[in-house]
C-alpha cells in the first residue's frame, strides 16, 4: 500500500533512532494537555465573551476615549497586551515539553510568538457582525483606538479578526494551533533545535489528527499564513518604536517591563 507520509519529514536520521514516533495515545493525550492548558490560561472564557457582546461603548464614551492623550491610550493598551501576553506565558508552560526546553528557547520562542498568539486569541473577542472588539470592559470598533495614531495597523489587525472569525475556530483547534505558532524550531537562536522540532512535531500531528476527525481540513488553507502573522507583528514593533522614539521617558517610566522587552527591546 502506499507508505505512510513521516509526518515529521525534518526530523534527521539521529533523532528519528532517539525517539520512535509516538503512538496515537500519546498524540492524543497531547491534545487534551494543550486544550485543557487553553482552557486554564484563556483570560476571558468565550461564552462570556459572547454574552458581553450585547455591551456597547456609546458614542459619548468613544468620544471620551478620542479626548485621551495619545500618551495615555498607548499606555493603556500597552498594560492590555501586557496582561494577554501574561496569559499566553502561563499557556505555554503548561504545554507538555515547553518546560523541558531550555530558558534561552523558552523566552526565544515567547518573544517571537506571544504577540501572534493574542492574534489569534482575539477571534474569540471580536464580533465579526458589527466589527467590534473586547476592550476593557465593552466592545469597540476600531475608531475607539483612534488616539493611537497608528489606523493602518489598527485596521489591519481589525480584518485581520474578521477574516479568522469566518473561520469559526474551536477552543480546540485555537489551542492547538496557538501551541504551533510558539513551537517554532526553526528561529535562528533556538539553541535545542532537535527538541523544540519533535514538539513541533507532534503538535502537528496532534493538529492534523483534531482536523481530519472532525472533518475540518479545510481550514488549513484558511488560516492566516505565518507571513500575514509575521507582519502583523513586526508593524506593531515598528510602532511601538516610533512612538518610543518621540516619547522615551513614558515609555521607559510607565509601560510594563514585559512589554518593553517584548517589543522594544533594541
Ligand atoms: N482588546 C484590547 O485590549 N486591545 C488592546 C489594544 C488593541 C488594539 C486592537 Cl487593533 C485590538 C484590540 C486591542
Amino acid at each position: 500500500g502506499s507508505e505512510q507520509q513521516n509526518p515529521c519529514p525534518d526530523m534527521n536520521h539521529h533523532t528519528f533512532l532517539e525517539s520512535a514516533d509516538p503512538c496515537m495515545t500519546e498524540i492524543e493525550n497531547l491534545t487534551q494537555n494543550v486544550w485543557k492548558s487553553h482552557q486554564e490560561t484563556c483570560q476571558f472564557h468565550v461564552e462570556d465573551l459572547q454574552l458581553l457582546r450585547g455591551l456597547i461603548f456609546t458614542r459619548e464614551e468613544v468620544a471620551i476615549y478620542h479626548q485621551k492623550p495619545m500618551e495615555e491610550m498607548w499606555e493603556r493598551c500597552a498594560w492590555r497586551i501586557t496582561e494577554a501576553i501574561q496569559y499566553v506565558v502561563e499557556f505555554a508552560k503548561r504545554v507538555d515539553g515547553f518546560m523541558t526546553l531550555c530558558q534561552n528557547d523558552q523566552i526565544v520562542l515567547l518573544k517571537a510568538g506571544a504577540m501572534e498568539v493574542i492574534l489569534v486569541r482575539m477571534c474569540r473577542a471580536f464580533n465579526c457582525e458589527n466589527n467590534t472588539v473586547f476592550f476593557e470592559g465593552k466592545y469597540a470598533g476600531p475608531e475607539i483606538f483612534h488616539s493611537l495614531g497608528c489606523g493602518d495597523l489598527i485596521s489591519s489587525i481589525f480584518s485581520f479578526s474578521q477574516a479568522l472569525s469566518e473561520v469559526q475556530l474551536t477552543e480546540q483547534e485555537i489551542a492547538l494551533f496557538s501551541a504551533l505558532l510558539l513551537m517554532n524550531a526553526n528561529h535562528p537562536w533556538i539553541q535545542e533545535k532537535g527538541k523544540v522540532t519533535r514538539l513541533q512535531c507532534d503538535l502537528t500531528t496532534a493538529f492534523k489528527q483534531l482536523l481530519k476527525t472532525h472533518c475540518r481540513e479545510g481550514i488549513l488553507a484558511k488560516l492566516p499564513s505565518k507571513g500575514r502573522l509575521r507582519s502583523l507583528c513586526q508593524e506593531h514593533v515598528n510602532r511601538v518604536r516610533l512612538f518610543r522614539d518621540s516619547h522615551p521617558v513614558i515609555v521607559h517610566t510607565l509601560f510594563p517591563p514585559l512589554y518593553q522587552e517584548l517589543f522594544s527591546s533594541d
